[in-house]
C-alpha cells in the first residue's frame, strides 16, 4: 500500500498557548483534491500551516510522503500558495520573474536557469493564462491575475503536492476559471492538492473530498457539502480581502 501524501495524526496546534486545533487527524492520498472548509477563524489556515511545518504542533504528528515532518527535506515536491503575500510595497518584479522564482528550490540559487527551467516557467504561465503578461510588472495586474501569478510560481516548481490557502478568495471570475483549468492540468499530471476555500465556485467539480474544521476538530470528512445558509445566496456579503478585479492586490503599488 502506498503511503498517504499527507498524514496528520491527533494534531494539536495553537498560538501563545491558546489551542486552535485540539485533535485533528487527516490523511490525503495521491491524486486527491481535498478542500478544507470552515467558518472564519476556525483554523483552516492553521491546519495547512501545521502540515507544512510553519506552525509547530503541540502534540500529535505530521508526515509528508511517508516521512515525519521533522525529517522531511524534499520541499521541492511541494508547492505552497499562501493566503496573501505580506511583503507589499510596490514589488517591481515582472510576472515572469515571480514565476521563475518558483524554480529556485529545483535549480539552486547559484546555477543559471537552463532550458528545463525556462520551459517549466513558460508552461506555468500558459496554464494560468498569463503568457501575454509575462513581461509586465506584477503591480500592474489585477488581484486575480496576481493570485494566478502566485499559482504559476508554485506550478513552475513542478511539485507533486500543491497546498493553497484560499486561492480564489476575492478573485474575479475569469481568474477563477483560469485557476480551475490550471488545477485540472496539474491533476491530469498526477498531482495532489490540499486547499483552503470559502467558496468552491468553478473548483467544485475538481474537489474529491471536503474536510470541515469546526471548534478545534474536524466536523466532517467526506462528500463536498452543498452550499447552505448565506453562502447559498450568490449576493451574500462575505468579506473578501479584495474586491473582484481590483488592481491593488497582493502587491499594491
Ligand atoms: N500567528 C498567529 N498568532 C496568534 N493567533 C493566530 C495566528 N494566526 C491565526 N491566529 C488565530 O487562530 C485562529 C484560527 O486562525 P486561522 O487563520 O487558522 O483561521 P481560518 O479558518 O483560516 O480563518 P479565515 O477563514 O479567516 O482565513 C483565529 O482565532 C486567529 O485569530
Amino acid at each position: 500500500m502506498t503511503e498517504p501524501v499527507i498524514t496528520v495524526a491527533h494534531g494539536v496546534v495553537g498560538y501563545d498557548g491558546r489551542p486552535v486545533l485540539r485533535d485533528v487527524s487527516l490523511a490525503v492520498d495521491a491524486g486527491e483534491v481535498v478542500a478544507v472548509l470552515g467558518a472564519n477563524g476556525s483554523g483552516k489556515s492553521t491546519l495547512i500551516r501545521a502540515v507544512l511545518g510553519l506552525v509547530p504542533l503541540h502534540a500529535g504528528s505530521v508526515s509528508l510522503f511517508g516521512t515525519p515532518l521533522r525529517r522531511f527535506r524534499q520541499w521541492k515536491r511541494i508547492g505552497y500558495v499562501p493566503q496573501r503575500l505580506g511583503a507589499g510595497g510596490g514589488v517591481p518584479a515582472t510576472v515572469r520573474e515571480v514565476v521563475a522564482s518558483g524554480r529556485l528550490a529545483r535549480r539552486g540559487v547559484l546555477r543559471p536557469p537552463g532550458r528545463a527551467d525556462r520551459a517549466a516557467v513558460d508552461a506555468a504561465l500558459a496554464s494560468v493564462g498569463l503568457a501575454d503578461r509575462a513581461g509586465d510588472p506584477v503591480a500592474t495586474l489585477s488581484g486575480g491575475q496576481q493570485q494566478r501569478t502566485l499559482i504559476a510560481r508554485a506550478l513552475a516548481g513542478e511539485p507533486e503536492l500543491l497546498v493553497l490557502d484560499e486561492p480564489t478568495a476575492g478573485v474575479d471570475a475569469a481568474s477563477q476559471e483560469a485557476f480551475a483549468g490550471a488545477l485540472r492540468g496539474f491533476l491530469d499530471g498526477g498531482g495532489t492538492v490540499l486547499l483552503v476555500a470559502h467558496e468552491l465556485g468553478p473548483l467544485r467539480p475538481l474537489i474529491s473530498r471536503a474536510v470541515v474544521v469546526h471548534q478545534g476538530g474536524i466536523a466532517h470528512d467526506g462528500a463536498v457539502p452543498e452550499p447552505a445558509g448565506h453562502h447559498a445566496d450568490p449576493d451574500h456579503d462575505h468579506v473578501h480581502p479584495h474586491a473582484p478585479d481590483e488592481p491593488a492586490g497582493l502587491w499594491s503599488s
